[in-house]
């Protein structure tokens, strides 16, 4: 193994509705990456257009609530009424071929992460205002406003824990969000405290 095969895993994450799908979409257009995508598995139901095994696995409660029991998640959490995760099972695989991981999750599955994987960037998307991010959630129209709403406080609590992530970026414009999180992991993949973890593991330490 050459010293920095190893990739890195990239944790996206913010409130609801602050454009992280837009966002990680922008940046897997972009040239020259090597970003592999974690799908998610939820207990929600699928919204117009969304494929399973592509957007999400969507799974019955009683299926989660099995494989969360096998620790078959990295993490996982409930989010206004539903559950959320992300299956373990790809990620070390991925990572050994040297690929860039992105988790696209919300904020109490993020800090489950930070403790477990000690060389994962953590990034917190913010909306420009308060009212941008209702905007873009009513906006987008698949939630009922009751849930909008439940979102919008929800927001109010995970903005208190932003100062647990590395980073933090503006959604102001999608394409200049998706540049500053490209420059972002970038710049993490060189760090040196990847090129030791992966001496020590190539020494099998
Ligand atoms: N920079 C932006 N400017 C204006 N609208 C945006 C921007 N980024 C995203 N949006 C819009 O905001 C809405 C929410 O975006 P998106 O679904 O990507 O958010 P999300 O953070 O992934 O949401 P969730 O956490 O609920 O899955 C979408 O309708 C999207 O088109
Ligand atoms: N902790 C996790 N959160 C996840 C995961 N996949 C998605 N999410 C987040 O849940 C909310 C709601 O998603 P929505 O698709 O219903 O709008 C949002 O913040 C997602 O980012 C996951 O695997 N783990």
């Amino acid at each position: 193994m050459k010293l920095n095969e190893r990739g890195l895993l990239v944790v996206l994450s913010g409130p609801s509705g602050v454009g992280k799908g837009t966002v990680r979409k922008a940046l897997f257009q972009m040239p020259n990456h090597d970003l592999v995508y974690s799908v998610s598995m939820t207990t929600r139901a699928p919204r117009d257009g969304e494929i399973d095994g592509v957007d999400y696995y969507f799974v019955s409660k009683e299926e989660f609530l099995k494989r969360i029991k096998e620790n078959r998640f990295l993490e996982w959490a409930e989010f206004v009424g539903q559950y959320y995760g992300t299956p373990k099972d790809k990620i070390e695989e991925q990572l050994d071929k040297g690929k860039e991981v992105v988790l696209e999750i919300e904020v109490e599955g993020a800090l489950q992460v930070r403790k477990q994987m000690k060389d994962a960037v953590f990034i917190f998307l913010v909306p420009p205002g308060k009212k941008a991010l209702y905007d873009r959630l009513k906006n987008r129209g698949t939630e009922a406003l009751e849930v909008v709403q439940q979102r919008m406080a929800k927001a109010e609590s995970e903005f208190l824990l932003a100062h647990k992530y590395d980073y933090i970026v503006v959604n102001d414009e999608v394409n200049n969000a998706a540049d500053r999180v490209m420059a972002i992991i970038r710049a993490e993949h060189a760090k040196t405290a990847r090129t030791i973890h992966n001496y020590l593991k190539m020494i099998g330490e």
